[in-house]
């Protein structure tokens, strides 16, 4: 409840309790004028207690306390009431929707600015769950806490006139609301729990189907995909039986309570009648306010139950969001980077483990302006050595420099910005070429698109496609080739005319003669721009082409040969 309340407008939340407060005193006028109107309707004025001093209260006003006035107090205070709820609830639909929006972007925004290591540890598909659901549940959370605080004032309010006719009776109203609550408060806990593990499955279920549509190739090809179908159904059978559980909890705490307000009641009236001999008109009215005491309580622990099953949602995408802002990149400021020597790494360890270092002591350099060629074995540490470089991760000792300037001393996107990345496990969006070469980024026109696609040597392909730029490229780029996504993903890479190009195996699902067109327009561009190029590859295309090879052996540097570089 805390949580939601940090993330809740504060103005819109002050106007709308001010409204549910006055709303709750004109509410309790009009019933507390109810007492001398049945008063004078049996007994002609006198009344006794209460009902006398309210009679009285009302002469010292100048007013004849009429069964008009009453009725009109009556009226008055109903319509008032009427009013001001409408206009709470009416802040409480525009709050409920601010709340749901405010959550989505703070977990955009959050996930957006957390760092790298972060996302390899989460399963995608539970965030668009937290997107859709969770942050819907949010908004839902924030209708049913304000509902609620509608309902403890309404009980405030009644408590307050009940306790105004007879201490006697509010203490009983109090006495018996207390134990229905006590007695019903198991329901309320059965409703949060259930409601925390139908998210908790719900959240696996959605996590797991992403995971499995993302590689579902394989499994279709191998016939492998319908086991999955068990996995999701174990997860469906505890979300049906969480949510039979939850609908028994919260039809069981409704139904249950009409037994114990009629016990209350009978309990009341035979005090009211026979311990106390109160008049019967008098104990009609008391009757009516013990009942809707009472009833008001047991509706307000329906709404805490409401609260508590909205409240998983939100205290799950919650979470989501503390976690990613807790992994959140720091570096973003420090001195703008220049890259007239080029990169270097200076005797860098680093392990995702730091107790199993993926690299040792590496040391060598990206002179700029020259093609560096990254060569080693499966695992040796050749993308670790890019994530390095691009700040992606941090080295346990040693140090990135760019221009003998320490990478963490650097503004990080600013350096990122310099740098052109095609990564091993490329990946194309769904929308169409031109967008995915672009990135949607209006400063690039037609020339950019056509110059970056030529230097990628994806030109003549994308010509020949019936719809060119236009060419929507399927669900990770899916209705292309390997060897056209790739060309594509250069391309994006060297739009911006970056000062970096880093190829990560970016050539590997091309033929011979392709790939050498790619590395000669790259070493071109290198030749003619002073364009550097990092390119990791096993494939001879690149060693040949580079001026500069390292050489890395299970993370460390065996060899650096400066051939051409010399
Ligand atoms: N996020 C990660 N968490 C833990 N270990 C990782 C992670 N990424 C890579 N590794 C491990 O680090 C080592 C180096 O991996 P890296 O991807 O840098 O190798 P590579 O030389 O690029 O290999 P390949 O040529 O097969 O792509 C491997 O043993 C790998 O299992």
């Amino acid at each position: 409840m805390l949580r939601l309340a940090s993330i809740i407008p504060a103005r819109r939340t002050v106007v709308t309790l001010v409204c549910l407060v006055f709303a709750g005193i004109a509410e309790g006028l009009g019933i507390a004028s109810l007492l001398p109107l049945v008063t004078l309707i049996s007994d002609g004025g006198s009344g006794s207690g209460s009902t006398a001093q309210a009679l009285a209260f009302v002469r010292s006003l100048g007013v004849e306390p009429t069964i008009g006035f009453f009725l009109l107090v009556l009226v008055i205070g109903m319509a008032l009431k009427a009013g001001l709820v409408l206009f709470a609830m009416h802040q409480v639909g525009r709050a409920v929707a601010d709340v749901a929006v405010k959550v989505r972007l703070d977990l955009i925004d959050a996930l957006l600015a957390a760092r790298w290591s972060y996302y390899v540890r989460q399963p995608v598909g539970r965030f668009a769950n937290a997107l859709s659901t969770e942050s819907h549940q949010a908004g839902e959370a924030y209708n049913q806490a304000a509902l609620l605080t509608a309902e403890l004032i309404q009980v405030a309010t009644y408590v307050t006139i009940v306790m105004a006719v007879s201490w006697k009776l509010g203490m009983l109203s109090l006495g018996v609301g207390l134990v229905m609550v006590l007695t019903l408060n198991r329901f309320v806990i059965v409703a949060k729990r259930t409601a925390r593990k139908q998210n908790r499955h719900l959240k696996r279920m959605i996590g797991g189907l992403t995971d499995l549509l993302v590689g579902i190739k394989p499994m279709k090809a191998m016939g492998r995909h319908a086991r999955f179908q068990a996995l999701f159904e174990r997860d469906a059978e505890v979300i049906r039986r969480a949510q039979r559980k939850q609908s028994f909890a919260r039809h069981a705490t409704k139904a249950l309570q009409e037994p114990i307000l009629a016990l209350c009641l009978a309990v009341g009236i035979y005090f009211a009648l026979v311990v106390w001999e109160l008049p019967a008109g008098e104990v009609l009215v008391m009757s009516l306010l013990l009942a809707r005491t009472v009833a008001t309580i047991g509706k307000a622990q329906q709404g805490l139950q409401a609260v508590r099953i909205a409240e998983a949602g939100f205290v799950s995408v919650a979470d989501a969001i503390d976690v990613a802002r807790a992994a959140r990149e720091t570096a973003h400021s420090g001195a703008r980077p220049t890259f007239d020597l080029g990169a270097a790494m200076r005797g860098v360890t680093f392990g995702y483990d730091p107790e199993r270092p993926v690299i040792a002591n590496a040391t060598f350099e990206i002179p700029r302006g020259l093609v560096t060629t990254i060569t080693g074995g499966s695992g040796a540490g050749k993308t670790t050595t890019v994530d390095l470089l691009l700040g992606l991760n941090e080295p346990q000792s040693g140090e990135v420099l760019i221009d003998e300037t320490p990478l963490g001393d650097l503004d990080i996107i600013a350096w990122r910005r310099m740098t052109g990345y095609v990564p091993q496990d490329l990946i194309l969006f769904h929308d169409t070429l031109e967008a995915n070469v672009t990135l949607g980024q209006p400063e690039f026109d037609a020339a950019d698109v056509a110059r970056a696609l030529e230097a990628a040597g994806a030109s003549d392909f994308v010509a020949g496609l019936p719809e060119g730029l236009k060419t929507v490229v399927g669900e990770r780029g899916a209705r292309l080739s390997g060897g056209q996504r790739q060309r594509i993903a250069i391309a994006r890479a060297l739009i911006h005319r970056p000062t970096l190009l880093i190829l990560d195996e970016a050539t590997t699902a091309l033929d011979p003669e392709t790939e050498a067109n790619i590395v000669r327009n790259v070493v071109e561009l290198a030749r003619d721009t002073g364009l550097t190029v990092l390119a990791i590859s096993h494939q001879p295309a690149w060693a040949r082409a580079a001026d500069h090879v390292v050489h890395l052996a299970e993370g460390r540097v065996v060899s650096v040969d400066r051939r051409a570089a010399e």
